[in-house]
Protein backbone atom coordinates (compact mmCIF):
# COMPACT_ATOMS: atom_id res chain seq x y z
CA UNK A 1 0.00 0.00 0.00
CA UNK A 2 2.78 2.46 0.82
CA UNK A 3 4.07 1.30 -2.39
CA UNK A 4 1.51 2.45 -4.17
CA UNK A 5 1.09 6.09 -2.48
CA UNK A 6 4.65 6.64 -3.13
CA UNK A 7 4.29 6.04 -7.31
CA UNK A 8 1.90 8.09 -6.91
CA UNK A 9 2.79 10.82 -5.46
CA UNK A 10 6.56 10.63 -7.55
CA UNK A 11 3.64 10.39 -10.55
CA UNK A 12 2.10 13.71 -9.56
CA UNK A 13 5.41 15.40 -9.44
CA UNK A 14 6.76 13.81 -12.87
CA UNK A 15 3.22 16.02 -13.78
CA UNK A 16 3.77 18.98 -12.29
CA UNK A 17 7.15 19.39 -13.71
CA UNK A 18 5.87 18.19 -17.17
CA UNK A 19 3.13 21.69 -16.57
CA UNK A 20 5.47 24.04 -15.15
CA UNK A 21 7.90 23.64 -17.85
CA UNK A 22 5.46 23.48 -20.51
CA UNK A 23 4.81 27.19 -18.95
CA UNK A 24 8.46 28.41 -19.01
CA UNK A 25 9.17 26.24 -22.31
CA UNK A 26 6.28 27.37 -24.74
CA UNK A 27 4.37 30.69 -25.66
CA UNK A 28 0.65 30.70 -24.90
CA UNK A 29 -0.41 30.39 -27.93
CA UNK A 30 1.97 27.19 -28.61
CA UNK A 31 1.04 25.47 -25.60
CA UNK A 32 -2.94 26.17 -26.53
CA UNK A 33 -1.86 24.48 -29.74
CA UNK A 34 -0.21 21.47 -28.11
CA UNK A 35 -2.89 20.87 -25.64
CA UNK A 36 -4.89 20.48 -28.38
CA UNK A 37 -3.21 17.94 -29.82
CA UNK A 38 -2.74 15.89 -26.75
CA UNK A 39 -6.65 16.08 -26.27
CA UNK A 40 -7.32 14.59 -29.76
CA UNK A 41 -4.61 12.10 -28.96
CA UNK A 42 -6.12 11.51 -25.77
CA UNK A 43 -9.62 11.03 -27.19
CA UNK A 44 -8.27 8.50 -30.02
CA UNK A 45 -7.17 6.44 -27.59
CA UNK A 46 -10.03 6.62 -25.67
CA UNK A 47 -12.54 4.15 -25.07
CA UNK A 48 -15.20 6.86 -24.82
CA UNK A 49 -17.12 9.46 -27.25
CA UNK A 50 -18.30 12.81 -25.86
CA UNK A 51 -21.13 15.19 -27.74
CA UNK A 52 -21.59 18.57 -26.72
CA UNK A 53 -24.71 20.10 -26.76
CA UNK A 54 -24.89 23.81 -26.18
CA UNK A 55 -27.29 26.21 -24.83
CA UNK A 56 -27.22 28.70 -28.25
CA UNK A 57 -26.31 26.45 -31.57
CA UNK A 58 -24.87 30.12 -33.06
CA UNK A 59 -27.95 32.22 -33.21
CA UNK A 60 -30.94 29.30 -32.16
CA UNK A 61 -31.73 28.58 -28.50
CA UNK A 62 -30.85 24.46 -29.05
CA UNK A 63 -34.03 22.93 -28.28
CA UNK A 64 -31.93 19.76 -27.46
CA UNK A 65 -30.27 21.37 -24.60
CA UNK A 66 -33.86 22.46 -23.01
CA UNK A 67 -34.93 19.04 -23.74
CA UNK A 68 -31.87 17.67 -21.69
CA UNK A 69 -32.05 19.95 -18.58
CA UNK A 70 -36.00 18.87 -17.99
CA UNK A 71 -35.08 15.05 -18.97
CA UNK A 72 -32.13 15.41 -15.79
CA UNK A 73 -33.99 16.97 -13.79
CA UNK A 74 -36.33 14.53 -12.78
CA UNK A 75 -33.10 11.81 -11.82
CA UNK A 76 -30.99 14.95 -10.91
CA UNK A 77 -33.68 15.17 -8.13
CA UNK A 78 -33.40 11.62 -6.95
CA UNK A 79 -29.28 11.04 -7.58
CA UNK A 80 -27.89 14.69 -7.03
CA UNK A 81 -25.62 15.67 -4.48
CA UNK A 82 -25.54 19.12 -5.33
CA UNK A 83 -28.19 20.66 -7.24
CA UNK A 84 -29.47 23.84 -8.35
CA UNK A 85 -33.31 24.28 -7.40
CA UNK A 86 -35.16 26.86 -10.03
CA UNK A 87 -38.49 28.12 -9.95
CA UNK A 88 -40.10 30.29 -12.90
CA UNK A 89 -42.21 33.37 -11.76
CA UNK A 90 -45.79 32.24 -11.51
CA UNK A 91 -45.37 28.53 -12.10
CA UNK A 92 -46.36 25.72 -9.75
CA UNK A 93 -43.45 23.45 -10.12
CA UNK A 94 -40.02 23.31 -8.88
CA UNK A 95 -37.34 21.88 -11.23
CA UNK A 96 -33.85 20.56 -10.35
CA UNK A 97 -31.06 21.16 -12.76
CA UNK A 98 -27.12 20.17 -12.47
CA UNK A 99 -25.07 22.90 -11.03
CA UNK A 100 -22.08 24.13 -12.98
CA UNK A 101 -19.59 21.16 -14.14
CA UNK A 102 -21.57 18.42 -12.07
CA UNK A 103 -22.12 15.18 -13.15
CA UNK A 104 -25.00 12.55 -13.38
CA UNK A 105 -25.12 9.08 -14.79
CA UNK A 106 -27.93 7.54 -16.29
CA UNK A 107 -28.64 4.31 -18.30
CA UNK A 108 -30.48 3.63 -21.22
CA UNK A 109 -31.01 0.36 -22.42
CA UNK A 110 -28.15 -1.04 -20.23
CA UNK A 111 -26.00 1.38 -21.41
CA UNK A 112 -24.21 4.20 -19.25
CA UNK A 113 -24.53 7.91 -20.29
CA UNK A 114 -22.42 10.24 -18.01
CA UNK A 115 -23.80 13.79 -18.59
CA UNK A 116 -21.67 16.92 -17.84
CA UNK A 117 -23.19 20.37 -17.16
CA UNK A 118 -20.44 22.77 -18.39
CA UNK A 119 -21.17 26.45 -17.45
CA UNK A 120 -18.13 29.04 -18.53
CA UNK A 121 -18.59 32.59 -18.54
CA UNK A 122 -18.43 34.01 -21.86
CA UNK A 123 -15.03 35.39 -22.78
CA UNK A 124 -15.10 39.61 -23.66
CA UNK A 125 -18.67 40.25 -25.57
CA UNK A 126 -18.58 40.14 -29.18
CA UNK A 127 -20.50 43.16 -30.83
CA UNK A 128 -24.13 41.42 -31.45
CA UNK A 129 -27.81 43.09 -32.14
CA UNK A 130 -29.36 41.31 -29.89
CA UNK A 131 -28.37 40.67 -26.22
CA UNK A 132 -26.19 37.81 -25.54
CA UNK A 133 -26.40 35.31 -22.05
CA UNK A 134 -23.74 36.09 -19.73
CA UNK A 135 -22.46 32.82 -19.64
CA UNK A 136 -21.61 29.87 -22.03
CA UNK A 137 -23.94 26.89 -20.54
CA UNK A 138 -23.83 23.08 -22.17
CA UNK A 139 -24.32 19.46 -21.68
CA UNK A 140 -21.97 16.86 -22.26
CA UNK A 141 -22.27 13.36 -22.88
CA UNK A 142 -19.94 11.05 -22.76
CA UNK A 143 -20.65 7.61 -23.43
CA UNK A 144 -18.61 4.21 -24.73
CA UNK A 145 -17.49 4.31 -28.33
CA UNK A 146 -18.72 0.89 -28.92
CA UNK A 147 -22.06 1.95 -27.38
CA UNK A 148 -22.71 4.42 -30.09
CA UNK A 149 -24.73 3.52 -32.95
CA UNK A 150 -26.39 0.96 -30.90
CA UNK A 151 -28.33 3.76 -28.58
CA UNK A 152 -27.68 7.52 -29.46
CA UNK A 153 -30.85 8.21 -31.73
CA UNK A 154 -33.39 6.16 -29.81
CA UNK A 155 -31.48 7.71 -26.52
CA UNK A 156 -31.83 11.79 -27.79
CA UNK A 157 -35.76 10.47 -29.46
CA UNK A 158 -36.71 9.21 -25.90
CA UNK A 159 -35.10 12.68 -24.40
CA UNK A 160 -37.28 14.67 -26.09
CA UNK A 161 -40.42 13.07 -25.76
CA UNK A 162 -39.78 12.70 -21.65
CA UNK A 163 -38.91 16.11 -21.44
CA UNK A 164 -41.95 17.15 -23.44
CA UNK A 165 -44.00 14.70 -21.23
CA UNK A 166 -42.00 16.31 -18.40
CA UNK A 167 -42.89 20.09 -19.23
CA UNK A 168 -46.82 19.15 -19.74
CA UNK A 169 -46.80 17.84 -16.31
CA UNK A 170 -45.13 20.23 -14.43
CA UNK A 171 -45.29 23.62 -15.81
CA UNK A 172 -48.14 25.57 -16.12
CA UNK A 173 -49.31 25.79 -19.89
CA UNK A 174 -47.86 29.20 -21.46
CA UNK A 175 -49.50 32.59 -22.95
CA UNK A 176 -47.09 33.78 -25.56
CA UNK A 177 -46.95 37.16 -27.10
CA UNK A 178 -44.79 39.14 -30.29
CA UNK A 179 -45.20 41.81 -28.43
CA UNK A 180 -41.80 43.06 -28.82
CA UNK A 181 -42.53 43.04 -32.54
CA UNK A 182 -39.73 40.97 -34.25
CA UNK A 183 -37.20 41.21 -31.81
CA UNK A 184 -35.25 38.31 -30.46
CA UNK A 185 -34.42 37.86 -26.96
CA UNK A 186 -30.66 36.91 -25.60
CA UNK A 187 -32.09 33.35 -26.44
CA UNK A 188 -33.78 33.74 -29.92
CA UNK A 189 -37.26 33.57 -29.12
CA UNK A 190 -39.39 36.28 -30.56
CA UNK A 191 -42.23 35.10 -28.10
CA UNK A 192 -42.49 36.49 -24.41
CA UNK A 193 -44.55 33.84 -22.40
CA UNK A 194 -46.33 33.84 -19.18
CA UNK A 195 -48.09 31.21 -17.45
CA UNK A 196 -51.62 30.70 -18.60
CA UNK A 197 -54.45 30.66 -15.88
CA UNK A 198 -57.66 31.55 -17.68
CA UNK A 199 -60.17 29.64 -15.61
CA UNK A 200 -62.47 29.26 -18.69
CA UNK A 201 -64.07 26.06 -19.69
CA UNK A 202 -66.43 24.40 -21.66
CA UNK A 203 -68.17 23.38 -18.48
CA UNK A 204 -68.68 27.77 -17.73
CA UNK A 205 -68.94 28.45 -21.16
CA UNK A 206 -72.53 29.84 -22.23
CA UNK A 207 -73.90 28.33 -25.06
CA UNK A 208 -75.89 26.17 -27.11
CA UNK A 209 -75.24 22.11 -25.46
CA UNK A 210 -75.51 20.76 -28.47
CA UNK A 211 -72.98 23.08 -30.58
CA UNK A 212 -70.73 23.30 -27.85
CA UNK A 213 -70.39 19.23 -27.93
CA UNK A 214 -69.96 19.46 -31.59
CA UNK A 215 -66.69 21.96 -30.95
CA UNK A 216 -65.68 19.55 -27.89
CA UNK A 217 -65.78 16.34 -30.02
CA UNK A 218 -64.13 17.96 -33.01
CA UNK A 219 -60.95 18.69 -31.06
CA UNK A 220 -60.91 15.45 -29.58
CA UNK A 221 -61.30 14.01 -32.77
CA UNK A 222 -58.30 16.51 -33.74
CA UNK A 223 -55.99 15.90 -30.89
CA UNK A 224 -56.53 12.11 -31.19
CA UNK A 225 -56.19 12.00 -34.82
CA UNK A 226 -52.16 11.60 -35.48
CA UNK A 227 -52.24 8.85 -37.63
CA UNK A 228 -55.83 9.72 -39.35
CA UNK A 229 -53.42 13.14 -40.29
CA UNK A 230 -50.90 11.02 -41.39
CA UNK A 231 -52.84 8.31 -43.45
CA UNK A 232 -54.65 11.28 -45.17
CA UNK A 233 -51.50 13.04 -45.77
CA UNK A 234 -53.12 16.04 -44.46
CA UNK A 235 -50.90 18.68 -42.01
CA UNK A 236 -52.24 17.81 -38.42
CA UNK A 237 -53.60 21.53 -38.10
CA UNK A 238 -56.91 22.83 -37.81
CA UNK A 239 -58.51 26.40 -38.63
CA UNK A 240 -61.68 28.04 -36.36
CA UNK A 241 -63.12 30.98 -37.13
CA UNK A 242 -65.14 32.14 -34.24
CA UNK A 243 -67.51 35.45 -35.02
CA UNK A 244 -70.07 37.11 -33.47
CA UNK A 245 -71.14 40.69 -32.00
CA UNK A 246 -68.57 42.05 -29.03
CA UNK A 247 -69.01 40.33 -25.45
CA UNK A 248 -70.44 36.74 -26.64
CA UNK A 249 -67.44 34.55 -25.18
CA UNK A 250 -65.33 34.41 -28.29
CA UNK A 251 -61.82 34.77 -26.26
CA UNK A 252 -63.39 32.76 -23.56
CA UNK A 253 -64.43 30.20 -25.88
CA UNK A 254 -60.01 30.33 -26.79
CA UNK A 255 -59.43 29.48 -23.57
CA UNK A 256 -61.77 26.95 -23.22
CA UNK A 257 -59.94 25.34 -25.92
CA UNK A 258 -56.73 25.64 -24.93
CA UNK A 259 -57.71 24.28 -21.48
CA UNK A 260 -59.80 21.34 -22.73
CA UNK A 261 -56.67 20.46 -24.79
CA UNK A 262 -53.42 21.52 -22.42
CA UNK A 263 -52.59 23.55 -24.78
CA UNK A 264 -50.44 26.50 -25.20
CA UNK A 265 -51.58 29.70 -26.53
CA UNK A 266 -49.67 31.50 -28.94
CA UNK A 267 -51.51 35.05 -29.58
CA UNK A 268 -50.20 36.85 -32.16
CA UNK A 269 -50.33 40.66 -33.12
CA UNK A 270 -50.52 41.13 -36.13
CA UNK A 271 -50.11 44.77 -35.82
CA UNK A 272 -46.45 44.20 -34.52
CA UNK A 273 -45.35 41.85 -37.56
CA UNK A 274 -44.06 43.82 -40.44
CA UNK A 275 -43.50 41.45 -43.17
CA UNK A 276 -44.78 38.56 -44.18
CA UNK A 277 -41.12 36.65 -43.34
CA UNK A 278 -40.93 37.68 -39.98
CA UNK A 279 -44.40 36.34 -39.71
CA UNK A 280 -43.32 33.30 -41.45
CA UNK A 281 -40.43 33.35 -38.38
CA UNK A 282 -42.85 33.51 -35.68
CA UNK A 283 -44.56 30.31 -36.62
CA UNK A 284 -41.30 28.67 -36.71
CA UNK A 285 -40.80 29.33 -33.57
CA UNK A 286 -44.12 28.11 -32.51
CA UNK A 287 -44.04 24.68 -30.53
CA UNK A 288 -46.59 21.38 -31.13
CA UNK A 289 -49.56 21.27 -28.76
CA UNK A 290 -50.56 24.72 -29.37
CA UNK A 291 -53.69 27.38 -30.22
CA UNK A 292 -52.47 30.31 -32.49
CA UNK A 293 -54.72 33.15 -31.99
CA UNK A 294 -55.12 36.36 -34.24
CA UNK A 295 -58.10 38.42 -32.39
CA UNK A 296 -60.28 41.04 -34.35
CA UNK A 297 -58.44 39.87 -37.54
CA UNK A 298 -60.77 42.32 -39.58
CA UNK A 299 -59.05 45.29 -37.66
CA UNK A 300 -55.39 44.04 -37.38
CA UNK A 301 -53.99 45.10 -41.03
CA UNK A 302 -55.74 45.34 -44.84
CA UNK A 303 -56.68 42.05 -45.84
CA UNK A 304 -58.74 42.57 -48.16
CA UNK A 305 -56.98 41.52 -51.39
CA UNK A 306 -53.60 39.74 -51.98
CA UNK A 307 -51.15 42.28 -52.49
CA UNK A 308 -47.63 41.44 -53.00
CA UNK A 309 -45.21 42.99 -50.66
CA UNK A 310 -43.56 46.41 -51.21
CA UNK A 311 -39.91 45.75 -49.56
CA UNK A 312 -39.78 49.06 -48.30
CA UNK A 313 -38.95 49.58 -44.84
CA UNK A 314 -42.10 48.95 -42.23
CA UNK A 315 -43.67 51.52 -40.20
CA UNK A 316 -44.55 50.11 -36.47
CA UNK A 317 -48.85 49.57 -36.34
CA UNK A 318 -49.42 50.89 -32.45
CA UNK A 319 -52.52 50.95 -32.50
CA UNK A 320 -54.36 47.68 -32.53
CA UNK A 321 -58.11 48.84 -32.27
CA UNK A 322 -57.19 50.04 -35.85
CA UNK A 323 -60.25 49.96 -37.94
CA UNK A 324 -60.04 48.28 -41.36
CA UNK A 325 -59.62 51.68 -43.20
CA UNK A 326 -57.25 52.98 -40.90
CA UNK A 327 -55.23 49.94 -41.92
CA UNK A 328 -55.78 50.49 -45.11
CA UNK A 329 -53.75 53.43 -45.01
CA UNK A 330 -50.94 51.63 -43.09
CA UNK A 331 -50.32 49.46 -45.99
CA UNK A 332 -50.03 52.29 -48.04
CA UNK A 333 -47.15 53.52 -45.80
CA UNK A 334 -45.48 50.47 -46.28
CA UNK A 335 -47.04 47.83 -43.74
CA UNK A 336 -45.83 44.91 -45.97
CA UNK A 337 -48.30 42.12 -43.91
CA UNK A 338 -50.72 40.68 -46.86
CA UNK A 339 -53.28 38.64 -47.00
CA UNK A 340 -51.00 36.29 -49.17
CA UNK A 341 -48.75 36.24 -46.87
CA UNK A 342 -51.35 35.58 -43.71
CA UNK A 343 -53.04 32.84 -46.08
CA UNK A 344 -49.49 30.98 -46.28
CA UNK A 345 -49.14 30.90 -42.71
CA UNK A 346 -52.34 29.22 -41.64
CA UNK A 347 -52.21 27.07 -45.31
CA UNK A 348 -48.83 26.93 -47.16
CA UNK A 349 -46.01 24.74 -46.82
CA UNK A 350 -44.41 26.39 -43.88
CA UNK A 351 -48.05 25.63 -42.14
CA UNK A 352 -46.72 22.06 -41.26
CA UNK A 353 -43.24 23.09 -39.80
CA UNK A 354 -44.20 21.25 -36.38
CA UNK A 355 -47.77 19.53 -35.78
CA UNK A 356 -50.90 19.18 -33.48
CA UNK A 357 -51.57 23.25 -34.32
CA UNK A 358 -54.59 24.97 -34.41
CA UNK A 359 -55.16 28.21 -35.75
CA UNK A 360 -58.36 30.33 -34.62
CA UNK A 361 -59.48 33.89 -35.85
CA UNK A 362 -61.74 36.15 -34.37
CA UNK A 363 -64.14 38.61 -35.92
CA UNK A 364 -66.60 41.14 -35.08
CA UNK A 365 -67.14 41.81 -38.69
CA UNK A 366 -67.72 38.23 -40.53
CA UNK A 367 -68.42 40.40 -43.67
CA UNK A 368 -65.50 42.45 -43.80
CA UNK A 369 -63.42 39.05 -43.93
CA UNK A 370 -61.65 38.16 -48.01
CA UNK A 371 -63.69 35.29 -49.34
CA UNK A 372 -60.27 33.95 -49.74
CA UNK A 373 -60.00 33.44 -45.62
CA UNK A 374 -63.51 31.84 -45.48
CA UNK A 375 -63.70 28.71 -48.29
CA UNK A 376 -64.33 25.85 -47.16
CA UNK A 377 -61.05 24.07 -45.79
CA UNK A 378 -59.19 27.44 -45.08
CA UNK A 379 -60.91 27.51 -41.74
CA UNK A 380 -62.21 24.46 -41.07
CA UNK A 381 -65.22 24.99 -38.51
CA UNK A 382 -66.97 29.09 -38.63
CA UNK A 383 -68.99 28.83 -35.33
CA UNK A 384 -71.02 31.67 -34.97
CA UNK A 385 -71.11 33.15 -30.84
CA UNK A 386 -74.55 35.19 -30.54
CA UNK A 387 -76.63 36.85 -27.93
CA UNK A 388 -77.24 35.11 -25.20
CA UNK A 389 -79.63 31.87 -25.74
CA UNK A 390 -82.68 30.62 -23.42
CA UNK A 391 -79.85 27.49 -22.76
CA UNK A 392 -76.39 29.59 -22.54
CA UNK A 393 -78.70 31.71 -19.90
CA UNK A 394 -79.28 28.86 -17.64
CA UNK A 395 -75.53 27.99 -17.72
CA UNK A 396 -74.97 31.99 -16.56
CA UNK A 397 -77.19 31.43 -13.73
CA UNK A 398 -76.04 28.24 -12.82
CA UNK A 399 -72.16 30.39 -12.99
CA UNK A 400 -72.61 32.91 -10.92
CA UNK A 401 -75.89 32.56 -8.83
CA UNK A 402 -75.07 28.54 -8.07
CA UNK A 403 -78.62 28.02 -9.84
CA UNK A 404 -79.44 24.32 -10.99
CA UNK A 405 -81.83 23.10 -12.82
CA UNK A 406 -85.44 22.59 -11.04
CA UNK A 407 -84.19 25.31 -8.17
CA UNK A 408 -86.14 28.08 -10.11
CA UNK A 409 -89.53 27.96 -10.57
CA UNK A 410 -91.28 27.28 -13.79
CA UNK A 411 -93.41 30.60 -13.88
CA UNK A 412 -89.63 32.65 -13.54
CA UNK A 413 -88.44 30.14 -15.88
CA UNK A 414 -90.91 30.87 -18.91
CA UNK A 415 -90.61 34.38 -17.96
CA UNK A 416 -86.87 34.97 -18.76
CA UNK A 417 -87.35 31.85 -21.49
CA UNK A 418 -89.86 34.28 -23.45
CA UNK A 419 -87.85 37.27 -23.44
CA UNK A 420 -84.35 36.06 -23.14
CA UNK A 421 -84.16 35.69 -27.46
CA UNK A 422 -86.36 39.08 -28.16
CA UNK A 423 -83.78 41.05 -25.62
CA UNK A 424 -80.63 40.15 -27.89
CA UNK A 425 -78.13 40.97 -24.66
CA UNK A 426 -74.82 39.61 -24.75
CA UNK A 427 -73.43 37.33 -22.35
CA UNK A 428 -71.16 39.65 -21.36
CA UNK A 429 -73.95 42.01 -20.57
CA UNK A 430 -75.89 39.32 -18.46
CA UNK A 431 -72.90 38.51 -16.72
CA UNK A 432 -72.42 41.96 -15.67
CA UNK A 433 -76.21 42.41 -14.19
CA UNK A 434 -75.49 38.77 -12.06
CA UNK A 435 -71.82 40.08 -11.01
CA UNK A 436 -73.27 42.73 -9.56
CA UNK A 437 -75.94 41.29 -7.24
CA UNK A 438 -74.53 37.83 -6.68
CA UNK A 439 -74.54 38.34 -3.13
CA UNK A 440 -78.80 38.48 -3.31
CA UNK A 441 -80.10 36.09 -5.79
CA UNK A 442 -83.63 37.32 -5.62
CA UNK A 443 -82.55 40.86 -6.43
CA UNK A 444 -80.09 39.73 -9.13
CA UNK A 445 -83.23 37.43 -10.83
CA UNK A 446 -85.94 40.66 -11.10
CA UNK A 447 -82.91 42.76 -11.96
CA UNK A 448 -81.93 40.75 -14.15
CA UNK A 449 -85.45 40.26 -16.04
CA UNK A 450 -85.82 43.69 -15.88
CA UNK A 451 -82.98 44.26 -18.14
CA UNK A 452 -84.30 41.61 -20.51
CA UNK A 453 -88.10 43.14 -20.45
CA UNK A 454 -85.89 46.23 -20.82
CA UNK A 455 -83.88 45.85 -23.84
CA UNK A 456 -86.62 43.55 -25.26
CA UNK A 457 -88.89 46.52 -25.37
CA UNK A 458 -86.47 48.71 -26.73
CA UNK A 459 -85.10 46.12 -29.85
CA UNK A 460 -88.84 46.20 -30.62
CA UNK A 461 -89.59 49.53 -31.04
CA UNK A 462 -86.33 50.61 -32.58
CA UNK A 463 -87.14 47.43 -35.27
CA UNK A 464 -91.20 49.12 -35.63
CA UNK A 465 -89.20 52.69 -36.32
CA UNK A 466 -86.93 51.18 -39.04
CA UNK A 467 -89.80 49.51 -40.64
CA UNK A 468 -92.05 52.63 -40.66
CA UNK A 469 -88.97 54.84 -42.17
CA UNK A 470 -89.17 52.37 -44.65
CA UNK A 471 -92.34 52.07 -45.38
CA UNK A 472 -92.13 56.04 -45.71
CA UNK A 473 -89.52 56.40 -48.04
CA UNK A 474 -91.15 54.07 -50.31
CA UNK A 475 -94.11 55.70 -50.15
CA UNK A 476 -92.34 59.36 -50.33
CA UNK A 477 -90.66 57.70 -53.68
CA UNK A 478 -93.84 56.51 -55.30
CA UNK A 479 -94.91 59.72 -54.50
CA UNK A 480 -91.60 61.65 -56.34
CA UNK A 481 -92.13 58.60 -59.31
CA UNK A 482 -96.08 60.35 -59.85
CA UNK A 483 -94.67 63.47 -60.27
CA UNK A 484 -91.89 62.82 -62.44
CA UNK A 485 -92.22 58.86 -64.02
CA UNK A 486 -88.52 59.20 -65.89
CA UNK A 487 -86.50 59.84 -62.76
CA UNK A 488 -88.56 58.12 -60.67
CA UNK A 489 -88.30 54.66 -61.68
CA UNK A 490 -84.58 54.05 -60.89
CA UNK A 491 -84.83 56.04 -57.34
CA UNK A 492 -87.87 53.64 -56.82
CA UNK A 493 -85.71 50.81 -57.07
CA UNK A 494 -83.08 51.65 -55.32
CA UNK A 495 -85.33 52.73 -52.25
CA UNK A 496 -86.61 49.30 -52.46
CA UNK A 497 -83.68 47.92 -52.22
CA UNK A 498 -82.70 49.68 -48.83
CA UNK A 499 -86.46 48.55 -47.89
CA UNK A 500 -85.41 45.03 -48.33
CA UNK A 501 -81.91 45.85 -46.38
CA UNK A 502 -83.84 47.48 -43.41
CA UNK A 503 -86.00 44.31 -42.84
CA UNK A 504 -83.20 41.68 -42.94
CA UNK A 505 -81.79 43.66 -40.60
CA UNK A 506 -84.80 43.68 -38.30
CA UNK A 507 -85.61 39.85 -39.09
N1 LIG B 1 -70.48 32.64 -23.84
C1 LIG B 1 -70.02 33.08 -22.66
N2 LIG B 1 -69.98 32.27 -21.60
C2 LIG B 1 -69.51 32.69 -20.42
N3 LIG B 1 -69.09 33.94 -20.20
C3 LIG B 1 -69.11 34.79 -21.22
C4 LIG B 1 -69.57 34.41 -22.50
N4 LIG B 1 -69.49 35.46 -23.33
C5 LIG B 1 -68.99 36.47 -22.60
N5 LIG B 1 -68.75 36.08 -21.34
C6 LIG B 1 -68.21 36.93 -20.26
O1 LIG B 1 -68.04 38.23 -20.79
C7 LIG B 1 -66.69 38.65 -20.77
C8 LIG B 1 -66.26 39.06 -22.17
O2 LIG B 1 -66.27 37.92 -22.99
P1 LIG B 1 -65.21 37.65 -24.16
O3 LIG B 1 -64.02 38.50 -23.96
O4 LIG B 1 -65.01 36.20 -24.28
O5 LIG B 1 -66.05 38.21 -25.39
P2 LIG B 1 -65.58 38.37 -26.90
O6 LIG B 1 -66.63 37.76 -27.75
O7 LIG B 1 -64.20 37.88 -27.05
O8 LIG B 1 -65.63 39.94 -27.06
P3 LIG B 1 -64.83 40.82 -28.13
O9 LIG B 1 -65.42 40.56 -29.47
O10 LIG B 1 -65.09 42.22 -27.67
O11 LIG B 1 -63.39 40.45 -28.03
C9 LIG B 1 -65.87 37.48 -20.28
O12 LIG B 1 -65.09 37.87 -19.22
C10 LIG B 1 -66.85 36.44 -19.84
O13 LIG B 1 -66.86 36.37 -18.44
MG1 LIG C 1 -62.36 38.85 -27.47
Amino acid sequence: MKEIWTSMASLMGVFAFCQSLLHVVLPPQLRYEFLKIFNRVFRMFSVYVYFDITEVDGVNTNELYNAVQLYLSSSASIRGNRLSLTRALNSSAFTFGLSSNDCLVDTFNGVTATWEHIVTPRQAQTFSWRPIPEDKRGFTLRIKKKDKNLILDSYLEYIMKKAEDIRRKNQDRLLYTNSRGGSMDGRGHPWESVPFKHPSTFETLAMDTIKKDEIMSDLKDFADGESFYQNTGRAWKRGYLLYGPPGTGKSSMIAAMANYLKYDIYDLELTEVNTNSELRKLLMKTSSKSIIVIEDIDCSVNLTNRKKPTGKPPPRVDNPAATPDMSSGLEEKGNTITLSGLLNFTDGLWSCCGSERIFVFTTNHIEKLDPALLRSGRMDMHIFMNFCSFPALKILLKNYLGFEEGDLKDGLLKELEDVVDKAEMTPADISEVLIKNRRNKLKALNELLEALKTRAEKNHISASKEKSSGNMDVEEQEKRALESPNEGSESLEKCNKGGDDSNKKTN
